[in-house]
């Protein structure tokens, strides 16, 4: 031990009686925990790279890689960092001892071959949620199929303070791939973003949810930052009408990313997707656009989410029993954990699995875990995030670009937020998802549905702006 070198950081608090005071050296107490956290995070790239990335498409996943970091580094940014944390994130501590990391591109900025105009890229970030209502038989409780779970969630959320308004945002108009639904959509996103929208500029966060969630974001500083985008705009309409016509053209350029194949290649015809559905917690579940459900692109970035999140096609309700099934088989056999992969390694074998389980409950162990595996996989795209990435581009770079409107974008669109969800969660999944229906269907005898919006008229106008993708 070098005595020049020693830093208090590196010791812990271990005990004392009544002379001593006993201190212990995290490092070598924790040295298990290095070789664990470099695995974790391991695994994080094996299962982005080997797992969702076939799944979800090469061109919207970045695996990253594990990186080690010299321990000093570590310490000195967690301080650095500390004050411009949330201050609901702080009861969670940066762990300072593993030496690693992943390492991502920064998706909130474009590659430098795109830099052709002065204006940062915006970058806006979703995180959608599930886009469909179950349709498994095993579903008894009735509001299930009728209210999709972020809108029931909301209830949840607000009794328990995690937000102090609900959110007017329904993730089945998102994914209803009617341009109308999801600009509702969007705008509702826009107006309470809680933790499903941010906004980047030049990779500096310029609009979420504010640490003090009773304060609601600043609408107008987000104009204020948009307006060098939409110069027309200005030009066109005055004050109030304009900011609203700015807004507007963010929000169609967004759902035009969002239906984009991802690059410049078109996307094939549009399909009927499955997710012909409404939530009727959704403000628009009365309004006349109801009717309008065009099904997503088959490649666009939406499509491919949804087709994942749908491998949960038992619900916790049909998955559970079977996740009870594997649990209990392990006791019995606790070396087949490894063998079945029920935590990893997330290898080809892995996905190899997913897609090779008995098709009919056979009451076999493999179509148990089959069933397992599937279930971890559809709750990371339903947990996962969309990043959209645009900078103003000139009429040459075209090709590349998103155009709803009279201006020019270059795009590009990622999926980030891919780890794995561990099958232990799922008694929580059980349970969490219990108790929100319930509480939904108590909250809702009183309060009933969410005020019905005066969105259609105020959409009519919208619709004269759209252009084709
Ligand atoms: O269960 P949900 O739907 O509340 O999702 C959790 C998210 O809450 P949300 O509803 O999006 O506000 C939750 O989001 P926040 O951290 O609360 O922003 C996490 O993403 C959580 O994932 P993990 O357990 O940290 O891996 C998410 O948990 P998982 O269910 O994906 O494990
Ligand atoms: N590659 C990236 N480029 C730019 N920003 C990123 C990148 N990865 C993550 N972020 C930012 O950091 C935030 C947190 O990252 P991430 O969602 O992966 O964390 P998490 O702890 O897994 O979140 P969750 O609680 O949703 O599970 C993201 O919402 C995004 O704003």
């Amino acid at each position: 031990m070098e005595l020049d070198k020693m830093d208090e950081n590196d010791w812990k608090y271990h005990g004392e009686g009544n002379k001593s005071l006993v201190v212990s050296h995290v490092q070598v107490s924790d040295r298990l925990g290095t070789k664990q956290a470099f695995q974790h995070i391991r695994n994080i790239v094996d299962y982005n790279k080997n797992v969702m990335k076939p799944l979800l498409g090469e061109k919207y996943v970045h695996s990253g890689e594990v990186v080690k970091l010299p321990l000093e580094f570590v310490r000195q940014l967690s301080l650095k960092v500390q004050q411009e944390r949330p201050e609901l994130r702080c009861d969670k501590v940066m762990d300072t001892f593993s030496g690693c990391g992943l390492c991502l591109p920064n998706l909130t900025q474009l590659s430098p071959c795109h830099f052709g105009d002065h204006r940062p890229p915006l970058c806006v970030e979703i995180k959608p949620k599930c886009g469909f209502l179950p349709f498994s038989r095993y579903v008894t409780k009735e509001c299930k199929r009728k209210v999709c779970r972020f809108c029931m969630h909301q209830h949840f959320k607000l009794a328990n303070g995690k937000w102090n308004r609900l959110s007017r945002y329904c993730p089945l108009d998102l994914f209803s791939g009617s341009k109308q639904r999801m600009y509702v959509a969007i705008k509702h996103l826009l107006e309470e973003p809680q933790n499903n929208l941010k906004i980047f500029k030049g990779g500096e966060l310029i609009y979420s949810c504010n640490d003090d969630a009773k304060q609601q974001p600043d609408l107008n500083e987000l104009v204020q930052h948009l307006r060098p985008y939409f110069h027309h705009c200005i030009s066109l309409y005055n004050g109030h009408q304009s900011s609203k016509a700015i807004f507007s053209e963010l929000i169609q350029l967004i759902c035009s990313a969002l239906l984009s194949s991802g690059d410049s290649k078109r996307s094939v015809e549009p399909r009927k997707a499955e997710s012909r559905q409404f939530c009727e917690a959704s403000p628009l579940h009365r309004d006349p656009l109801r009717s309008g459900s065009h099904g997503l692109p088959r490649d666009c970035v939406l499509s491919k989410i949804l087709q994942v999140q749908m491998l949960d096609n038992l619900d916790i309700d049909g998955l559970y029993p079977l996740y009870k099934r594997v649990e209990q088989y392990l006791e019995e056999f606790p070396k087949e954990r490894n063998r079945l992969q029920i935590d990893g390694p997330y290898d080809e074998s892995f996905l190899e699995k997913v897609k090779t389980y008995p098709s009919e409950d056979d009451g076999s162990i493999e179509y148990a875990v089959g069933k397992v595996l599937q279930y971890r996989i559809a709750m990371t795209a339903k947990d996962c995030s969309v990043m959209i990435t645009f900078a103003p581009c000139g009429q040459d770079e075209k090709i590349f670009a998103l155009a709803p409107a009279k201006h020019c974008f270059t795009y590009s669109v990622s999926i980030l937020d891919l780890d794995p969800k561990p099958s232990d969660s799922i008694p929580h999944q059980y349970k969490l998802d219990s108790k929100i229906v319930n509480y939904y269907l108590r909250s809702t005898n009183t309060s009933q549905d969410r005020p019905s919006s005066n969105l259609y008229k105020e959409h009519q106008e919208c619709m004269l702006l759209f252009h084709p993708v």
